[in-house]
């Protein structure tokens, strides 16, 4: 098993709702692998579930081929896995600067190495490191919590639907940003806009109803007709 991350037959609940059934998928080391699927289907949980935030009540995940299934949230992380939830998570009170500097695992070389490589990527963040978190445009939020992740030493980045209520000019900005991001390491990116996510993507999976039911390569899925209307609802 060569993969970085592994999901074999993976059960998830909210409270008293089961919420993941089976979800089975292997992330390769390097590129995008993209999950698809419905409102609802699961994806956000599934992210959430390997971040141990809402742990798996059955199935294993290994992550370089450690089970880190029953670790606790923070462990998962100083494994070496970036979470940039659906909410982007970053704190309206503080400075760019400061929303980054909390966000550090270290301040070592790799780390400013780092800092230095996403701020020549989204140069907003370098204009407008004293403004509050609060205060950027929708986009600068979501550029502002890439970083946060980036930062540090991760082997994988899990990015919750980067586009969610960014105007489309904006998104290209985000897509392009995370284009080269895959260059420097691996990405599980969860994503509604099949349009951004087919032109990142490299392999995807599809979640319905807690399960995944189909997988393969973009450039597949993207003439496939019949499988986008079926579980994306695209036609
Ligand atoms: N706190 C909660 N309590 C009960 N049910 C929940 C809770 N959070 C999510 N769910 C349910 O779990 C299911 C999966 O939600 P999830 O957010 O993982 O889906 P998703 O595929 O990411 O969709 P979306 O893009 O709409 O967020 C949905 O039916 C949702 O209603």
């Amino acid at each position: 098993m060569n993969s970085l991350l592994n999901l074999n037959q993976v059960a998830a609940n909210i409270g008293q709702y089961h919420i993941l059934h089976d979800i089975s998928f292997e992330v390769p080391s390097g590129g995008v692998t993209v999950l698809l699927g419905r409102n609802g289907a699961g994806k956000t949980t599934t992210l959430r579930t390997i971040m141990g935030l809402n742990p798996a009540s059955k199935g294993s995940i290994t992550f370089k081929n450690e089970e880190i299934s029953r670790l606790k949230p923070h462990i998962i992380a100083n494994r070496g896995i970036g979470y940039v939830p659906e909410d982007q998570g970053i704190f309206g009170d503080l400075t760019v600067g400061e929303n980054i500097r909390v966000a550090m695992k270290k301040e070592d070389e790799g780390t400013t190495k780092r800092m230095e490589w996403v701020l020549e990527l989204f140069p907003d963040l370098k204009k407008f490191w004293k403004k509050p978190g609060g205060q950027l445009s929708g986009g600068q939020k979501q550029m502002l919590a890439i970083a946060r992740a980036y930062v540090n030493e991760n082997e994988l980045l899990l990015i919750d639907e980067p586009s969610k209520g960014l105007a489309p000019i904006i998104v290209e900005k985000v897509m392009d940003s995370i284009n080269q991001m895959k260059e420097k390491t691996t990405i599980l990116l969860v994503e509604q806009n099949f349009m951004m996510a087919s032109k990142i993507g490299d392999q995807f999976y599809i979640i319905d109803d807690g399960q995944t039911i189909h997988n393969g390569q973009m450039e597949e899925l993207k003439e496939d007709k019949v499988l986008m209307k079926k579980y994306l609802g695209i036609s």
